[in-house]
Order: C-alpha cells, then structure tokens, then sequence
C-alpha cells in the first residue's frame, strides 16, 4: 500500500508509520490526516501487525501541527471540513487499538503534540521540542490537546503550557511525565526497534486487552474498572497463545505467539 503523506515500513509484527512531508516539517495537511485515518485503519485489519510506532520521519520536526498555509486560503466551510477531518485523525490514533508509541525527534507542536500525547507513551530524542501554541493564534488545542494532556501531568501543569503556548525541551517534559525516555540524537530509532521488538514478542491479544483495560480504566471508579479488567482477562483465557505461554514456561523455552 502506498499513501502521499504517510510511509510506512514493516519489521516483523512493527509498522513504523512515518509522517512524509519533510517540505513542511510534517505539518499537518488536509491530505496528511485522511492518510493517516487509512494507514491505522489499514494497520488495524492487518493480523500480523501486532504494534505501530509513529515518527517523523526523515523531517527535522515529527509534526509542528495544522498546516498553517494551508490553513490561511480556507473559507468558513471548507475550515469546518477540514476540523472534521482532524478530529477524525486524532480519535483514530486515541482509539487504535494495539499498541502505539510515539518517537519524537524535533518539534511535536499543536497538533503534532496532540498525535503524539493520543499515542499510548512517547518516547524522545534530546532535540524533542513540545508544546500548544494554539492560543498565541488565538484559538484552543482542538485535537485533544486539552483532554489528554491534563489527564497525563494534572490540571495546574497543562493549564500553564496551554496558556503560555510555551514550549519545554525533552528533559523537561520528561521530568513533567510528558515523556517515557530521552535519549541522545541519532539513538531514537535504534531505541524504538529495540522497545517494539521487546513489545511484540509478547502475546498480541494480550497487549490488546491490556491497552483496553488501562484506557478504560483510569476513566471509571475503581469497581467498574475491576469489572471491565475481568472481562478483558477473560478475552485472554480462552486464546491458544496462552496455553503456548504456560508449555513454553513449563518446557524452559520463550514461547511463540500467534495471535490467536
Ligand atoms: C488542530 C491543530 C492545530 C494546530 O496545530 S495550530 C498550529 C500549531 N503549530 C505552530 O504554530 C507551529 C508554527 N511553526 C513554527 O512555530 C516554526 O515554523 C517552527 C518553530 C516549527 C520552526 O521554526 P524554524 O526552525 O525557524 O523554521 P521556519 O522557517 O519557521 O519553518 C520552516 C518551514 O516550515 C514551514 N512551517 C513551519 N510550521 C508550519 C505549519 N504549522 N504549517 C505550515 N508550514 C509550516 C515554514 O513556513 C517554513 O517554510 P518556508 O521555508 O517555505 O517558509
């Protein structure tokens, strides 16, 4: 499958989806978000595909948000298209059901920063810059920016790199729980195939299940999540990969998983 704004490279059960428009540092065009709908969708239905890892690619930045020049020639219903659209592309990636990590190298800004905050946990290099400049354009995070970001460092934290629209390096947002790891430039990708190879020799429906409990989960009183956490173990009792996990154990070897 080929996309205009999108690459995306198999290793395994990875996919390393790569924003591709290095011209504009990866900003965020109306053809960019109906690529990446079609590329997650795609990637959903592939059985073999057991995680994704979203870069930047080959840009200096993995993604400064909305395409501003784009942007700067919409009229009002062509503006309300396109928001749809977005808002589409950044549900997509929230709601991908296997594993998705962000490795940002460069700028993650605006809505490049909203994808990378959507993904389960993001990763950097030392030359990752975040932030939400959207109210120094007078306007507000729209991609989930106002949701997801309180809800990983806390209100007070969020509502000061919203309203300031500043930007913070990748140690501090490291130190602020933004960020998993930083590691030095031109280490990220061999980190990210080291991290996704540890991942997806794990049972598949297992990391599945796992995502969905957590996401669930931290959004219900403790009961509700308990239950729903049964009813996804229950998804794994059932599956062949996890008699394989307990023969594997019990003959000392690693076990392979099949997804099923
Ligand atoms: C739902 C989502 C909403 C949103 O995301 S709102 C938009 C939020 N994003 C921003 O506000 C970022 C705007 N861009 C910048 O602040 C700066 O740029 C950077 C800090 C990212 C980089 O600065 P520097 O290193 O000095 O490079 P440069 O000359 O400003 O940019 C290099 C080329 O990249 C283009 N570019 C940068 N950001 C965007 C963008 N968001 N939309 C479209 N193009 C962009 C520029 O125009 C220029 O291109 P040319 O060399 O042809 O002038």
């Amino acid at each position: 499958m080929e996309w205009e704004t999108i690459e995306v490279a198999r290793e395994d059960h990875v996919a390393i989806v790569s924003f591709n428009r290095p011209e504009a540092l990866n900003a965020l065009s109306t053809q960019m978000a109906k690529d990446l709908i079609n590329v997650l969708g795609y990637l959903e239905e592939k059985k073999d595909v057991w995680a994704a890892v979203l870069t930047g690619g080959k840009s200096r930045a993995f993604c400064v948000g909305a395409d501003l020049k784009e942007r700067k020639n919409m009229d009002t219903e062509q503006m309300k298209r396109q928001r749809a659209l977005f808002v589409k592309a950044f549900k997509t990636v929230m709601n991908f059901p296997k594993p998705l990590i962000a490795a940002v190298h460069g700028y993650a800004l605006g809505g490049g920063f909203e994808f990378a905050l959507g993904c389960d946990f993001i990763i950097a290099d030392e030359t990752a810059v975040f932030g939400l400049p959207e109210v120094t354009l007078a306007i507000i995070p729209g991609g989930g920016g106002t949701q997801n970001l309180p809800r990983i460092i806390g209100k007070h934290r969020a509502k000061e790199l919203i309203f300031t629209g500043r930007r913070i390096s990748a140690p501090e947002a490291a130190a602020w729980g933004i960020v998993n790891r930083v590691v030095p430039e031109g280490e990220l990708e061999k980190t990210y195939r080291e991290l996704m190879k540890e991942i997806t020799q794990n049972g598949p429906i297992a990391l599945q299940q796992a995502k969905r409990a957590i996401n669930f989960g931290v959004e219900v009183e403790l009961d509700t999540g308990m239950a729903f956490e049964a009813e996804c173990y229950n998804v794994c009792l059932t599956t062949e990969d996890r008699n394989e996990g307990l023969r594997a154990f019990n003959e000392k070897r690693k076990p392979v998983y099949k997804g099923c």
